[in-house]
């Protein structure tokens, strides 16, 4: 059987002898290509054909078979509707995108319509990996980003990518532009759950590899990217007459934002989830980080791909899940922006110095539950009684931290606005909520019960009357027992039978002669029991089932309008949510600042890099649980002073030898991290810390193989090496460890050389450079401002002790067969490892690398742009005209007058 022809709706003459369900079926599936199809049969989503077979495969359920089509089994699988929100989060995890189709009335109302009608059913959702809601479905600590590309292809030739992102499980919504060289970077930072693209972009070569990083990407047809119709399906969406007043976006960004909200339309089939405005990112107001540099530099996965080890592991003290999101988020993404990291470390200090405030706050937002997505699954219609109880709870935490946080003398700016939004939802809400919920919630709404006795008079009423059948069932039962003189005799209630009386069978057959025959009908015989009803408990039960329909329905529309009332409050409420996890966050710095004895750190717009008692954040606490010490090391990177003669003023490359095992990258790594962590607003494990604004942050530290992509080790290491050496400006901070080493020496020898001039001649960027190649240090002779600097070791009756002391100078040699021993290589390999090392120190390197020294080509190495060459006289007027040109804002006749006009200039031959 292939899907080809299970989901074919071509006029097959064999289509007239499917059945009419299948017919359905079949229907709705092609209308919904490229998804996993639901189909609820009664209590059980079934899929059939090939998607059965690619369920059963990833959830490990039974293929079974149902009826045959064209002459084959049908292929099947089915999950429970009661679990199926842990089968659809495994299929989503693994990949795949799903369609819930319910029934959309009720199988008695089909029969009406006669014996072979089929129960009309829809699809309701769509079910992708980034326009989750459910609690169960989504990380608590980790936003779920929908992420819509769009790109423009400028006149000059270069691409210009505008992304628009949503969680809407918390409703933010934000968008940016980007080049290409800065695409990947800043997929990276939003790291995205799935990602929609054109597609004509989906296809496009240029984008390939970057796409095919990403987990989920989607194609969609151009429509959903047509720059002419955005704004107009934003403006829908928002339900306003022009976007103008609610967000600035350029039209590229539009573009995006349009696509993503169509999708959500198309996903939640109707249903729109309350979006904040879109709200733009400035390019450049976020330090850019590329994905290898995030990856090495292990920020909030381990290389291995754990979070524990990570940074954000390590550093991560908040609360609540919606204070490690915005933690997350802001480790992803360190600010540039002078002002706005001093407003973070404020509120860090305000409540680093004031540790009662900080405990108490803690203990209220211990409290605090996740506003945002409860409301966000209010909105949706999927919420739940316990969502609601989760708005009260949060309104009223608000209360208690605006009165803690009331007691602080002068609270810095941050705390202040946040207090502000605490403010904000409504407190009547609150107090509704608390009247009308009960203290003990259900899940589901449908279940009932949720709404506390004494809050609706008809509500009671209705309940009173199924509560008191209820009783009269058990008086019945008494009365029964009595009558038939079986002690036993009980009155059970199951979904097939409904209410009946049940004996064992040793009394059965008293119940079925006369007299008692004449009120007792028998019903079923089961192995040790015997079922029975009468006509009176026949009447009970439908007063019993009545009067719960009307209560559960009463319970229904007294959600439906708390629900309402808490949406009409949603953009506070999501404030308020906002200012809670940022309350958090600086709580939970201001924490960690205390406990691990961190410092605030000094931010300007200089190019300083001077660090004073720095420690690696995760190595120093993993130290500390084995009871040991971190060497604590400073590092400056800053411009010498006084500027060089003749230099403009430009930081420092540090470059570091010493042995193996010696602490070189953890010291890289650590002045990596300080200054990150100093960006994102934290406090800094460090004594003191100045540092001049970073833009940029590379590192090259230990790559891996990437075969998947058909690179070896040194390769990979040469494309990162590469990306660094043409993009890093005098604002970057660049860590290279070991670049070269996966060559022959002498390869890698000239080519960790000649990097480092170009370093630092033309990035004249802040640097750490770790290798194993002493012969390196001899350039410091040549370059002003490469400095050597070593990390100490002592030999004790041969055997190498590691001091981890970072210091001014060289390494004189590597230590590595000492390593070597030390992981237990054999005895007679070490030996045969130190003759042969003897034979090659005899032979001095050395001479080589002073006759290189001698010769450097300082004012040779070439400069950034040689390769580029003017544009000649002649055909210059025509880049010009070219370059003026803008064909996003141009009718297709004035494009073409530019056209003519073009060839008109060009020179005649
Ligand atoms: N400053 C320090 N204080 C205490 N222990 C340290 C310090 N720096 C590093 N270490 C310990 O030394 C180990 C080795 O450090 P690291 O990997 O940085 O060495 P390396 O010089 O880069 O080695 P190689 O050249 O072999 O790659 C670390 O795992 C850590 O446990």
């Amino acid at each position: 059987m292939t899907t080809q022809r299970a989901v074919s709706t071509s006029p097959d003459p064999a289509f007239a002898r499917v059945t009419p369900m299948m017919e359905q079926y079949l229907e709705i599936k092609a209308a919904n290509p490229g998804l996993l199809l639901f189909y609820r049969m009664g209590d059980f989503y079934e899929l059939f054909f090939e998607d059965a077979e690619i369920a059963s495969r990833a959830l490990g359920i039974t293929l079974t078979k149902r009826g045959k089509h064209q002459g084959e089994d049908i292929p099947m699988c089915g999950v429970p509707v009661e679990r199926s929100d842990d089968y659809l989060h495994r299929l989503i995890a693994a990949g795949h995108r799903v369609a819930v189709c319910e029934q959309t009335e009720d199988p008695s109302a089909a029969r009406k319509r006669g014996n072979k009608s089929v129960v009309r059913r829809d699809v309701v959702r769509l079910v992708t990996p980034g326009t989750l809601t459910e609690d169960t479905l989504l990380d608590a600590h980790a936003n779920n980003y929908l992420l819509a590309l769009a790109r423009a292809r400028e006149s000059s030739g270069v691409d210009r990518f505008a992304l628009a992102w949503i969680d809407i499980s918390t409703a933010e919504f934000m968008v940016t532009e980007c080049v290409a060289n800065e695409l990947a970077a800043t997929l990276a930072r939003i790291n995205p759950n799935e990602v929609i693209v054109s597609d004509t972009l989906h296809g496009d070569p240029d984008l390939g590899a970057l796409l095919r990083e990403l987990p989920s990407v989607t194609p969609l047809p151009r429509d959903a990217f047509d720059g002419a119709t955005a704004e107009r399906r934003l403006c829908d969406y928002f339900a306003v007459a022009t976007m103008d007043g609610l967000s600035v976006m350029s039209r590229l960004e539009a573009t995006a934002a349009a696509a993503a909200v169509t999708y959500i339309d198309r996903t939640q089939i109707g249903q729109r989830p309350p979006l904040s405005p879109p709200s733009r990112e400035a390019s450049g107001s976020t330090m850019a980080i590329d994905p290898a540099t995030r990856a090495n530099l292990e920020l909030t996965r381990t290389l291995a791909g754990e979070r524990r080890g990570s940074l954000l592991d390590a550093i991560d003290r908040t609360m609540t899940a919606a204070g490690s999101r915005l933690l997350a988020q802001r480790l992803a993404a360190p600010l540039t922006d002078t002002a706005a990291i001093t407003r973070r470390l404020d509120a860090v200090a305000a409540l680093a110095s004031d540790s009662a405030a900080r405990d108490d706050v803690r203990a209220i937002l211990r409290t605090a539950p996740d506003m945002s997505r409860a409301l966000a699954r209010l909105s949706l219609g999927r919420g739940g009684p316990r969502d609601l109880a989760g708005l009260r709870y949060g309104i009223m935490a608000a209360d208690q931290a605006l009165a803690r946080l009331a007691e602080l003398s002068d609270p810095p700016e941050g705390i202040a606005a946040a207090m502000q939004a605490l403010r904000q939802p409504s407190r009547e809400l609150a107090h509704e909520l608390g009247n009308a919920l009960s203290d003990n919630l259900p899940l589901m709404k449908r279940d009932g019960g949720f709404v506390r006795d004494g809050y609706d008079t008809a509500l009671d009423e209705a309940r009173k009357l199924r509560d008191d059948s209820r009783l009269v069932v058990a008086a019945m039962q008494a009365r029964y027992a009595e009558e038939t003189s079986v002690k036993t005799l009980k009155i059970r209630h199951n979904n097939v039978l409904g209410y009946f009386v049940e004996v064992t069978a040793q009394h059965a057959d008293r119940l079925m002669s006369a007299p008692l025959n004449a009120t007792f009908i028998h019903r079923q015989t089961l192995a040790g029991q015997v079922r029975f009803t009468t006509s009176e408990l026949g009447e009970i039960e439908a007063r019993i089932a009545n009067a719960g329909e009307r209560a559960l329905g009463l319970e229904l529309d007294i959600f439906d309008r708390l629900a309402a009332m808490a949406i009409r409050n949603g953009d506070e409420i999501r404030n308020a949510a906002h200012a809670f996890a940022q309350l958090d966050v600086a709580a939970s710095l201001a924490k960690l600042a205390i406990d691990e004895n961190y410092t605030r750190p000094d931010i300007d717009a200089s190019l300083s890099f001077a660090i004073e008692g720095g420690r690696h954040p995760v190595v120093e606490q993993a130290l500390k649980r084995t009871g040991q010490p971190f060497i604590a090391n400073a590092c400056d990177l800053s411009p010498p002073p006084p500027p060089v003669e003749g230099s403009e003023e430009s930081g420092q490359i540090w470059l570091l030898t010493g042995p193996n095992m010696a602490g070189k990258s953890t010291f890289l790594r650590q002045n990596a991290l300080i200054a990150l962590m100093a960006q994102v607003g934290s406090f800094v494990p460090a004594s003191r810390a100045r540092i001049g604004i970073i833009d940029r942050l590379f590192s090259r530290v230990g790559a891996a193989d990437d075969l998947a992509r058909g690179r070896s080790t040194f390769m990979v290491e040469m494309v990162e090496t590469a990306v660094i050496l043409n993009q890093a400006s005098e604002r970057a901070l660049v860590i290279l460890d070991e670049i070269g080493r996966g060559t022959a020496t002498f390869d890698g020898l000239s080519i960790a050389w000649a990097t480092i001039e170009h370093l630092h001649e033309n990035n004249r960027c802040r640097a750490l450079f770790a290798t194993h190649y002493h012969e390196l240090t001899a350039l410091s002779a040549k370059l002003p401002r490469l400095f050597n600097a070593t990390v100490r070791v002592k030999e004790w009756h041969g055997e190498v002790v590691f001091l981890h002391e970072v210091l001014p100078g060289a390494a004189d040699r590597s230590y590595g067969i000492q390593v070597a021993r030390l992981a237990g290589l054999p005895p007679s390999v070490i030996a045969r490892a130190k003759s042969v090392l003897a034979k090659l120190e005899a032979q001095d390197r050395g001479s080589t690398v002073r006759a290189l020294v001698d010769d450097l080509p300082l004012f040779a190495v070439p400069s950034r742009d040689a390769g580029e060459s003017a544009p000649r006289g002649e055909t210059a007027p025509l880049i010009e005209a070219l370059k003026s040109l803008h064909p996003d804002e141009m009718s297709p006749r004035e494009a073409l007058d530019a056209l003519y006009a073009l060839k008109a200039k060009l020179p005649k031959q």
